[in-house]
């Protein structure tokens, strides 16, 4: 997978040179280049936002270095996603979903957006995702990036150690993951449950389905609804 980020903060994204997604870009799993907006500003103070067509606060991110950016970067097997609180629920199945295309262009807005000409004009194009992280502002979308870089990454074959490790967790199959434990057997007079370390791995694994649905149930009845729920799981929730 080819990963380019256009910001016009691209220190934000340094993280991206570290642990497993450096490790990633490092084996050759992923290849990602961090891109300065500004380069594609052509006056002497690289200008690259202006005011608000209509009026009110702040201040929109210009068309013309975006547009010169992603003529640039993007091929005909780009997609083009753009973090904003206005977009899609970003979500582990979005994350699969993105984890299987050939090549992202990550374009994290700054102020109180992008001319929304660049991503009306980019979908002539090119696949155009908005996407929010939660229900909430960020300052911009680098942090966005960050987030949705790796939640894709660690999805990528060859990236994490052991495969099996995205079988287990939250939101694969809909479910959030069992509570986890490890030694000491006893801690501060907590005693790990006595199943876990009973060596009968049928009666573990249902064990664990059945703190996932409870643990569901209780926090996300929203997730509930969608997932693949098994006679055991209902009456797990009835007892
Ligand atoms: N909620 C979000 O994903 C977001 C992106 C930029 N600002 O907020």
């Amino acid at each position: 997978m080819r990963v380019d980020v256009v910001s016009i903060f691209p220190e934000y994204l340094a993280p991206l040179e570290l642990s497993l997604i450096g490790k990633a870009r490092g084996l050759g799993i992923l290849e990602l280049q961090v891109h300065d907006l500004r380069t594609w500003t052509n006056d002497v103070h690289r200008t690259v936002d202006d005011t608000p067509y209509g009026g009110g606060p702040g201040m929109v991110m210009r068309p013309e270095p975006w547009g010169r950016a992603l003529d640039q970067v993007a091929t005909p097997e780009s997609t083009l996603i753009v973090p904003t609180p206005a977009g899609e629920p970003f979500t582990q199945r979005v994350a699969h979903e993105l984890a299987d295309l050939p090549h992202l262009i990550f374009a994290p807005g700054r102020y109180e957006g992008i001319d929304q000409r660049v991503l009306d004009h980019a979908a002539t194009r090119m696949n155009v995702r908005e996407v929010s992280l939660g229900d909430y502002v960020l300052f911009g979308g680098e942090v966005a990036v960050l987030v949705i870089v790796e939640a894709i990454t660690r999805l990528l074959p060859g990236v994490l150690g052991n495969a099996d490790s995205l079988v287990e967790e939250s939101h694969t199959g809909g479910l959030l993951e069992a509570p986890m434990y490890t030694k000491p057997a006893v801690w501060r007079e907590q005693p790990v449950p006595e199943i876990l370390r009973s060596g009968d791995h049928g009666r573990i694994a249902r064990w664990r389905r059945a703190q996932a649905v409870l643990r569901t149930a209780e926090r996300r009845p929203d997730l509930l609804a969608a997932a693949d729920l098994d006679k055991r799981d209902l009456d797990v929730l009835n007892e």
